[in-house]
């Protein structure tokens, strides 16, 4: 078991990482939320229906309640938050309850928002089960989606503990483990050259990663992305770079319509318009023609997906939370693994974009 500790300036919390290390949970919860008067696990239907049990069975000496929300992206909706709401409520939890966040990153946002803004804040626990949330579990960011764009309605807010079993993440279909695997490419190319080649050189295909592989870069992107929240927990200054892909990525979620593509597949393209943008204006030099092989073996679709209007991704880009009046700023890379913050004008992103078909 590799065991990391996230810090930030008010709280310092463990994050477990291995296969079995589910066996943490009550212990921590013993240990740290010594009288806990209920947990409530917010998990999805699919993830619920593969874990639930030996979860609960786990938790069988604790009160426990739970509340299943539809998979995916459904889940990251108002009416959604409000149903877990007033699930919390009619479960009568109270300052010492607890919130159980079982799933992905979308089941892991929606509970830590829950948890953040239940009587303005009870404890959670985030146990991730896909390689995605080993961003997403990690660093406290957590929001619900609005139709006017990705994660808008939201707030920091730092979990407990995070208990990432990868036993869990054997029943992953191909397309999320591509999904999730592109924020640990996103990891190595804001910070580490050398963790990107080491990718690169092992990972070629994603049907069959060795699970010492596995946990190998799963701690390394925790570790970068944790190294980086505990500098900046909320995204004042460099925490942005961890958005590196998702200024374009976000807004084809947005403009395809939520859960159409998965977040890591539109967050890759970005990075790929990223890297183009980082050539052009930051002075990047890197072959992107070798990155692009490479993932495309992954399974990756390298180019923007069909239908969409420049003219409106542009629109959705102006309202991303790092624009500032309006003016569209991407995180660029000056060199691998040294990202900046630039701004562009939209005639410079439409002329981008169009050469990027
Ligand atoms: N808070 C953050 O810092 C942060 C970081 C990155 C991404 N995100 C958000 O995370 C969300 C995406 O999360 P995600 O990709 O982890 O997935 P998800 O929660 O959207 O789940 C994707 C699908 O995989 C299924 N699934 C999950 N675990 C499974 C398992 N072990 N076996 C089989 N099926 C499983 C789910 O039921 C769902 O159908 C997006 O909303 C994105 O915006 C947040
Ligand atoms: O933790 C961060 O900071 C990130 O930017 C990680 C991203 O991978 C993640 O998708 C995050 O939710 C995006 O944040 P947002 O502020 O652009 O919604
Ligand atoms: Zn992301």
């Amino acid at each position: 078991m590799i065991e990391h500790v996230v810090k930030t300036s008010f709280k310092a919390y463990p994050v477990y990482i291995g296969e079995g290390v589910i066996g943490q949970l009550p212990i921590f919860i013993k240990e740290k939320q010594a009288g806990v008067t209920k947990i409530l696990i917010i998990t999805d239907e699919i993830v619920g229906g593969l874990y639930l049990a030996p979860i609960l069975q786990i938790l069988s000496a604790f009160p426990v309640e739970v509340v299943k929300v539809p998979g995916g992206e459904k889940a990251k909706t108002f009416e959604v938050y409000y149903d877990c709401q007033t699930a919390a409520l009619q479960y009568k939890l109270d300052r010492k309850s607890l919130i159980v966040a079982l799933g992905g990153g979308a089941v892991g946002d929606l509970s830590g928002f829950v948890a953040a803004t239940f009587m303005r804040g009870i404890p959670f626990i985030q146990i991730p089960t896909t390689i995605l949330a080993h961003d997403s579990a990690v660093g406290g960011k957590v929001a619900i989606n609005h139709p006017e764009g990705k994660n808008m309605i939201g707030s920091f807010y730092q979990p407990e503990a995070v208990i990432y079993d990868t036993n869990f993440l054997k029943s992953l279909p191909l397309s999320e483990r591509r999904s999730g695997f592109a924020e640990v490419i996103k990891h190595s190319l804001i910070s580490d050259v050398s963790f990107y080649q080491w990718l690169k050189s092992n990972i070629s295909s994603l049907e069959s990663i060795r699970e010492d592989e596995m946990v190998q870069f799963l701690a390394k992107g925790i570790e970068i992305k944790s190294a980086i929240v505990a500098e900046d927990e909320k995204e004042n200054g460099i925490r942005a770079y961890l958005n590196f892909g998702h200024t374009l990525g976000h807004a084809i979620e947005a403009e395809m319509g939520y859960g159409k593509m998965t977040h890591g597949e539109a967050v890759l393209i970005g990075m790929l318009f990223a890297l183009q943008l980082s050539k052009k204006y930051a002075g990047l030099e890197f072959d992107i023609e070798t990155l692009t092989e490479w993932v495309q073996q992954l399974g990756y679709q390298t180019k923007m997906p069909e239908g969409l209007s420049d003219e409106k991704l542009v629109e959705r880009m102006k309202g991303d939370k790092k624009s500032v009046g309006q003016r569209i700023r991407f995180v660029l890379l000056n060199e691998i693994g040294s990202p900046e913050l630039y701004e562009l004008s939209d005639k410079e992103i439409l002329c981008e974009l169009n050469h990027f078909k």
